[in-house]
C-alpha cells in the first residue's frame, strides 16, 4: 500500500474536517498501543490544536509509561501538541462504591465497559472546554469487523481516520510515523481490567487471523470450505461480528406509522 500518501490524506482529511466544523483541532485518549499512537501522530501532523491525554485507572505501569514517551516524543516534534495526564482512578472507584449494593457476583464485563465509558466522558469535558474534537482510534477489523469497543466508550468519538484500515495496516503507518518500538511490540490489549487480558486471549484469534476471516466473509465464503484451525477462526470471526451487529448498524429507532398522527 501507498503509506506515505494515506498518511497524507488523513491528515488532510482531518485538518479539513476540523475547519468545516470550525473548531480548534482533537483531543485523543493515549493508552500506550498501537492506534491511539498512530491517531495522535495523525493528529500532530495536521499543525492543529492536538491535546493528548492519558487517563489511567489502575493502569499497567509499562501502559502509562509508553504512554507518556509517546506523547513526549510528539510534544518535541510538534508545538501544536499539548499534554494531559488525568487520573481516573478514584473517579472510577467512587463509581465501584456507589453501586455496591447492587453489585452481583460477577460485574467484571460492566466495570471494564464503565472504565471505558468514563474515559470517554472525560474525553468530550476536555474536548468541549478547548474547542476540540474527540479522535477515535477503532481500526476496521475491531469497529466493523468483531466490534471490539465499548458502544458509547471507546466508540463514542466524533471521528474515525483510521477506521477504514486493518489492524496490520495501522502498523505499517506506524513504523512510517516513527512511532517508538516499544508501542509496536506491545501486545494488543484494551487494558480494561484488574489482570491483563490481551485481545487475543479475549476473541481466541490474533489480529491477521481475522483480517483473514473478514476477507474470507467479504468473499463470500462459508466454513465448510475450510478445516482445522482455519475454521476456528472462521466461526469465532463469523460469531463475534453476528453478536456485534447492534454496534455496527445504526440504532434501531421505533418509527410511527403515519396514520397515527392522524386525529383517532
Ligand atoms: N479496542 C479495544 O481493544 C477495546 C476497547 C473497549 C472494549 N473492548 C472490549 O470490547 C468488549 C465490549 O463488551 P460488550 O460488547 O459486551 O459491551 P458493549 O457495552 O459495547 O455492548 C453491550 C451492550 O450493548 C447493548 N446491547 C446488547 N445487545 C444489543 C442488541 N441486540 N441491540 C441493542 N443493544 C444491545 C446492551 O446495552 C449491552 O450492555 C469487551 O470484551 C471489552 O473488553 C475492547
Ligand atoms: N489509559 C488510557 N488513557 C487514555 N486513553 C485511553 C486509555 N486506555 C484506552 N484509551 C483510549 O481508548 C482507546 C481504546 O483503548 P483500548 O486500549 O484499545 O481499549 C485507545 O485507543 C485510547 O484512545
Ligand atoms: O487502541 P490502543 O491505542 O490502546 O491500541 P491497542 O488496542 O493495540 O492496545
Amino acid at each position: 500500500m501507498q503509506t506515505q500518501a494515506i498518511i497524507n490524506h488523513i491528515v488532510l482529511w482531518l485538518k479539513n474536517y476540523a475547519t468545516q466544523a470550525k473548531v480548534k483541532g482533537y483531543v485523543v485518549g493515549i493508552s500506550g498501543g498501537i492506534d491511539s499512537a498512530v491517531v495522535s501522530a495523525l493528529c500532530a501532523k495536521t499543525g492543529l490544536d492536538t491535546l493528548c491525554i492519558t487517563l489511567p485507572i489502575r493502569q499497567a505501569p509499562d501502559q502509562l509509561q509508553r504512554a507518556n514517551a509517546h506523547i513526549a516524543q510528539l510534544c518535541a516534534q510538534h508545538p501544536n501538541v499539548r499534554a494531559h495526564n488525568q487520573d481516573l482512578t478514584p473517579t472510577f472507584e467512587q463509581f465501584e462504591r456507589s453501586v455496591s449494593g447492587s453489585r452481583p457476583q460477577d460485574d467484571a464485563l460492566a466495570m471494564a465497559n464503565t472504565r471505558s465509558r468514563l474515559r470517554m466522558t472525560a474525553l468530550y469535558y476536555f474536548g468541549q472546554i478547548n474547542g476540540l474534537l474527540v479522535a477515535g482510534t477503532g481500526n476496521k477489523v475491531e469497529d466493523f469487523g468483531v466490534g471490539f469497543f465499548t458502544k458509547y466508550g471507546d466508540g463514542g468519538v466524533d471521528v474515525s481516520p483510521i477506521a477504514d484500515l486493518l489492524k496490520t495496516q495501522v502498523y505499517e503507518l506506524a513504523k512510517e510515523l516513527g512511532i517508538h518500538a516499544d508501542i509496536i511490540t506491545a501486545t494488543p490489549t484494551d487494558g480494561l481490567w484488574d489482570t491483563e487480558r490481551t485481545d487475543e486471549q479475549q476473541m481466541g484469534a490474533s489480529y491477521p487471523e481475522l483480517e483473514w476471516a473478514m476477507a474470507q466473509v467479504a468473499q463470500g465464503k462459508s466454513r465448510e470450505q475450510f478445516t482445522g484451525r482455519q475454521q476456528e477462526v472462521f466461526d469465532i470471526y463469523v460469531r463475534l461480528n453476528r453478536m456485534a451487529q447492534h454496534k455496527i448498524q445504526p440504532i434501531p429507532v421505533c418509527h410511527i406509522p403515519t396514520d397515527l398522527f392522524q386525529a383517532a
